[in-house]
């Protein structure tokens, strides 16, 4: 039985909608993920799972209870759910360890001594407990808000952006330390975030939202490697769309000559977009295939070019920062010898 259940679930705030038809499972003790641009409709996604919003359409159940359905909207204390928000938002006038166990301050003391412990422990803050919020630097906070979240134990914990008030540099390093300490606890887990790498490196399973609706649903590998559409394939990672014309059930021509390609799930004409990815380009001064190096941005062990081809096509390519090729310079070019996501 999955623990978070969504099934047609629609918002809408007057005339505009602002999430359609989404359906959605999160297994128990699964790390999930909302990925989008800014103005998809993930945080209203979540205000709807925490509560805070009234569905116009279909419903959402925990642990097999209905919570949600647009005649009824189960309160948010009662839906033994945590939240972690960007912010923290801890209490600036009480010590750590009273953070921690606000949300278990009906447990005997004894109780909550044990948890405020355990959960400092692993949130790797020893010995923090009767520091005060501003004494502690801004992940250091968040592993707090963690903590203070898990500490009742709730059957779903919801993290919107935790990480964006962060560097860049930390952030990664935050989710995984985050992943690990919500597979400790085997928490089911809902995070919201625009921040792909961030989604990668907490998550699961991934959802893709754009303008309201679900694109795809599935593992970081499946986003990148099986895209279903363009938005998806453009979103996630770095890429070239070039145009092609399907030729049977395995080919496809395009200017790079005929590629085997990838069944999307659904192929509504002969034109299709194929996907393809910088590393899968390999230079070659000797290929027939040529193209111009417009630009190239140093990546450290690689540099990433931008190609041109005959038909004006862009092409993004990576290559050894070894071998520099010059911008203006025509190049040959080869793919690696694979099937190719097509989209449309
Ligand atoms: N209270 C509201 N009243 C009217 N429209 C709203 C309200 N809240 C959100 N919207 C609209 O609903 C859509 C989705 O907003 P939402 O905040 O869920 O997006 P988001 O993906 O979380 O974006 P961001 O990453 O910028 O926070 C947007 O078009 C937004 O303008």
């Amino acid at each position: 039985m999955s623990q978070l259940v969504l099934e047609q679930v629609e918002l809408r705030y007057g005339k505009t909608t602002a999430v359609y038809a989404v359906d959605l499972f999160v297994e128990q003790g699964q790390i999930a993920c909302l990925l989008g641009p800014s103005g998809c409709g993930k945080t209203t996604l979540l205000r709807a799972i925490a509560g805070f919003e009234h569905l116009s359409q279909g419903q959402i159940s925990l642990n097999g209870q209905v919570i949600s359905t647009p005649h009824n909207t189960l309160a948010t204390e009662q839906r033994k759910i945590g939240m972690v928000f960007q912010d923290y938002a801890l209490f600036p006038h009480l010590n750590i360890a009273d953070n921690i166990r606000f949300g278990i301050r009906k447990q005997s003391n004894k109780a909550q001594q044990h948890r405020v412990n355990e959960l400092l422990e692993l949130v790797s803050l020893p010995g923090y407990a009767k520091r005060y919020p501003h004494e502690l630097s801004g992940g250091q906070q968040q592993r707090i808000a963690l903590a203070r979240a898990l500490a009742p134990k709730p059957a779903l914990l919801l993290l919107d952006e935790p990480f964006s008030s962060q560097d860049t540099e930390l952030r990664e390093s935050l989710a995984r330390e985050v992943r690990e300490i919500l597979k400790q606890e085997g928490i089911t887990a809902l995070l919201v975030t625009h921040d792909q790498h961030e989604a990668f490196a907490m998550a699961d399973e991934i959802g893709v939202l754009q303008a309201g609706r679900l694109q795809q649903w599935g593992s970081a590998y499946e986003l990148y490697y099986q895209p279903h559409n363009a938005f998806v394939a453009s979103f996630i990672g770095q890429g070239s769309l070039i145009t092609g014309q399907v030729l049977d059930a395995t080919k496809v021509a395009t200017r790079l000559g005929q590629l085997e390609y990838l069944a999307p799930t659904s192929l509504t004409n002969h034109q299709a977009l194929v996907l393809i990815r910088p590393e899968q380009v390999k230079l070659n001064p000797q290929a027939a295939i040529r193209a111009a190096i417009k630009s190239k941005v140093f990546r450290g062990n690689e540099y990433l070019y931008h190609l041109q081809l005959s038909n004006q096509e862009t092409l993004l390519a990576l290559g050894s920062s070894q071998q520099a090729f010059v911008i203006g310079e025509q190049i040959g070019i080869e793919l690696a010898p694979q099937a190719y996501p097509l989209v449309n």
